[in-house]
């Protein structure tokens, strides 16, 4: 055969017809001879011995010596067949047998991919439905001719075949692209291909404009005019499924959850599926470092674990580790970001301009950063410097949980329906239950607001506190979290705090997560006399995985303080107020205290962000906004036991609050004042007012909306 289109060998599609091919939402198919092996019409004829002069007329068409209404009445009349005949013929040629190779697995690849099938040939519906049928494609997707029938008036049944249905589209020559326009009207599909197998077909499209692309099937009945005239020629449906699109994940980060997170990602990829969408082997960017004396990347590649930052789980065989982090972005469709959120910035800065154009993101990271004009979170920030769409997964997900494939639920928050539904195909396992949700600031917020509140629920524990008191840090902290995003973003959904990024991950990081276990060991170490920082619990317990909840405090006390809120969010503000050493922990029972204390500053660097800039992220020692090397760490207050007790002393003094708040809980028990002297959280700790009396000691009256601790 010569070659075809643009002197392109066969088989080879113009860079235009493949990327519509990949981007249709609708595929239209002709039948005979394009998605079966023979005219069906001639098949009937056969079946009712009148092959040779059914066959005689379809060539008279071909070379254009009678019309197509004509032949094919012509052919009806010498068929002559009754319903029965046409049962019959049904049983002996089932549509398996009528249908070409490679064409089913096509069809459901498409339609598992949402992509919408139809049928439009120039044949009759009693011989195309039930292939239409076995294709899973619905009646109202098929465009056919009608037969004609004579009707026995005794008994109500079709007897005699008497030609067929004119005011069918595909009665005529027209009637193709007729069809192609109807479905266009009723549906508004972005790109419809059309593959047909001859002259007329390609004419119908390109006369038209109906669809976007033509592409010549030469499987059955191979035609050099269409050859030479298609943009694209296949001679094998296959060739059509394989060039569909295949996304390339790439994984931006290694830490614990990245790790967790790989295993449902090469599942999916790795696992055989109808759409086969994705390229099964993923690349994770893991920062270049070694661990006991070699490269984690290469350790990673070898044994398939990451024994620094996730020891104990395998990863999926068909994960590769790359610390090139331009090399892993460059090539890949579908980047999962997954970060401790202080390194994003940098992280997107060195993306710039560096990612493939029409990727997608999702992120799965849980913070935000603070500018001088407001919060920015991360997937704000990956539109803002890679240009490109970012989704958000957030939930109740442990990562050593899932990892042993214990039951959790997602949401995706998205922008992009199209994109989420793709991540969801790429995350969903039987464990990982997604639901998408249109809402990503308020699914991120959560995600984002409830590790400070883990904070708290960690103090609780630390303090020997039981459930109620937990329960209570948890329903306020829900509270303030809605209250919050609410404020700085209107648009949010009070719906998604019910979900399971809202008050399904605030429970689990209240129980489970690393913020409440480093809380609790840092209130614990203040309680025994023998305090120690965040950073360094921070290192000795997660052993290299990140701290959020400290940081995120810092943010959101900015935003906080810069608006003067302090009291409409007390117990973000206790939170900030202990962490940084200014309050007690035992103020986690005394929130509405907590947040009307006067907080002294000693030192500039020991100060929550005042200013309307807020101090740089990388203030806070090894909590650097960017992969940079940090700049050399300033001690925060919370790290000083000295400073920390002057601060104490003159806040406690401020408030006018009994020392005994300030004891641990035996302590103050001992004087009648712990959880167990009948006033629990609602006015136990010390003489400040109690939690919950709704009547503060000093400062100004709360609103109505205030919290109700
Ligand atoms: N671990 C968990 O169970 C869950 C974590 N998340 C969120 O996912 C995000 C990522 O957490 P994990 O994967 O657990 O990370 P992680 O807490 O295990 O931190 C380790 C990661 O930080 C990276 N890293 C350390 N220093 C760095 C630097 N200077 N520059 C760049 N990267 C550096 C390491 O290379 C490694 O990828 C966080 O926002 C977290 O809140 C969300 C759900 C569950
Ligand atoms: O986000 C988490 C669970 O969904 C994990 O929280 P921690 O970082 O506190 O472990």
């Amino acid at each position: 055969m010569a070659p075809g289109h643009n002197g392109l060998p066969h088989g080879h599609p113009t860079e235009r017809s493949l990327s519509l091919w990949r981007k249709a939402d609708a595929v239209v198919f002709d039948v005979d001879g394009t998605i079966t092996t023979e005219y069906s019409l001639d098949l009937l004829a056969e079946f009712m011995g009148v092959r040779e002069q059914v066959k005689a007329l379809s060539k008279r068409v071909q070379e254009g010596t009678l019309s197509l209404e004509a032949a094919t009445a012509q052919k009806l009349s010498y068929i002559h067949c009754s319903p029965h005949d046409i049962k019959r013929f049904l049983q002996s040629h089932p549509p398996a047998s009528r249908l070409a190779p490679g064409v089913e697995s096509l069809i459901k690849t498409l339609q598992a991919r949402g992509v919408a099938v139809y049928l439009v040939g120039d044949g009759f519906r009693e011989l195309t439905l039930p292939l239409a049928a076995h294709l899973g494609i619905p009646k109202d997707r098929v465009f056919a001719n009608r037969m004609n029938w004579q009707w026995d008036d005794e008994t109500g049944e079709a007897t005699k075949l008497v030609g067929f249905d004119l005011k069918e589209p595909t009665a005529h020559r027209e009637g193709k692209p007729k069809a192609i326009a109807r479905i266009r009207q009723k549906h508004p599909y972005h790109t419809v291909a059309f593959v047909g197998k001859d002259m007329y077909d390609l004419h119908a499209v390109q006369s038209s404009r109906g669809a976007d692309v033509f592409i010549g099937y030469g499987g059955v009945m191979p035609r050099d005019d269409v050859a030479r005239a298609a943009e694209w020629y296949v001679t094998d449906h296959r060739e059509l499924a394989q060039a569909l699109a295949r996304y390339r994940v790439a994984i931006i980060g290694s830490g614990a959850w990245a790790c967790a997170a790989s295993r449902m990602v090469t599942q999916n990829t790795a696992e055989y599926d109808m759409a086969d969408e994705f390229l099964e082997e993923v690349t994770m960017w893991v920062r270049e470092e070694e661990f006991k004396g070699r490269s984690l990347a290469q350790t990673m590649n070898e044994t398939h674990e990451n024994t620094k930052y996730f020891p104990g789980y395998t990863l999926g065989r068909n994960l590769q580790a790359v610390t090139s982090l331009e090399q892993v972005v460059s090539d890949a469709d579908l980047l999962i970001f997954c970060l401790p959120h202080q390194y994003m910035l940098g992280v997107c800065q060195q993306l710039m301009g560096k990612v493939k154009p029409g990727a997608a993101a999702i992120s799965l990271i849980k913070g935000m950063r603070v500018q001088p004009e407001g919060p920015q979170l991360v997937s704000q920030m990956v539109r803002r410097y890679l240009n490109i769409d970012c989704c958000v997964l957030m939930g109740a997900n442990i990562a050593t949980d899932i990892a042993k494939e214990e039951l959790s639920e997602a949401v995706i928050g998205y922008q992009n329906l199209e994109h989420a539904e793709r991540f969801k195909k790429l995350f969903e396992r039987p464990y990982f239950r997604i639901t998408l949700l249109p809402d990503p600031i308020g699914a991120e917020m959560c995600g984002t607001l409830k590790n400070i509140v883990a904070l708290g629920a960690g103090m609780v524990d630390g303090l020997g506190m039981g459930p109620n008191t937990k329960a209570t840090i948890i329903r306020q902290g829900l509270s303030e979290m809605r209250d919050l995003s609410k404020a700085l973003y209107p648009g949010v959904h009070d719906q998604t705090f019910l979900e399971g990024c809202g008050v399904g991950d605030l429970v689990a990081t209240c129980a489970g997560g690393r913020n409440r276990l480093v809380a609790c060991a840092w209130t614990k170490a203040q309680l025994e006399g023998k305090p120690m920082s965040f950073e360094d619990l921070e290192a000795e317990i997660l052993k290299g995985q990140k701290l959020q909840g400290t940081l995120t405090s810092d943010e959101v006390q900015g935003i906080i303080k810069l608006r003067a809120w302090e009291t409409r969010f007390p117990l973000f503000t206790t939170i900030n107020r202990i962490i940084n050493g200014h309050l007690p922990p035992v103020f986690i029972t005394n929130i509405q205290a907590g947040c009307r204390v006067e907080v002294e500053h000693h030192e500039d660097h020991d100060e929550l962000p005042l200013s309307p800039a807020p101090p740089p992220l990388a203030k806070r020692g090894n909590t650097s906004s960017g992969p940079a090397p940090a700049p050399p760490p300033l001690p925060p207050l919370r790290h000083a036991r000295a400073a920390q007790q002057t601060v104490l002393a003159a806040a406690l003094a401020s408030a006018h609050v009994d020392t005994a708040a300030t004891q641990a809980p035996e302590a103050a028990q001992a004087q009648g004042q712990g959880p167990e002297s009948g006033q629990g959280v609602g006015g136990g700790v010390g003489a400040a007012p109690g939690l919950g009396t709704g009547s503060p000691g000093h400062g100004p009256k709360p609103a109505p909306s205030e919290a109700r601790v």
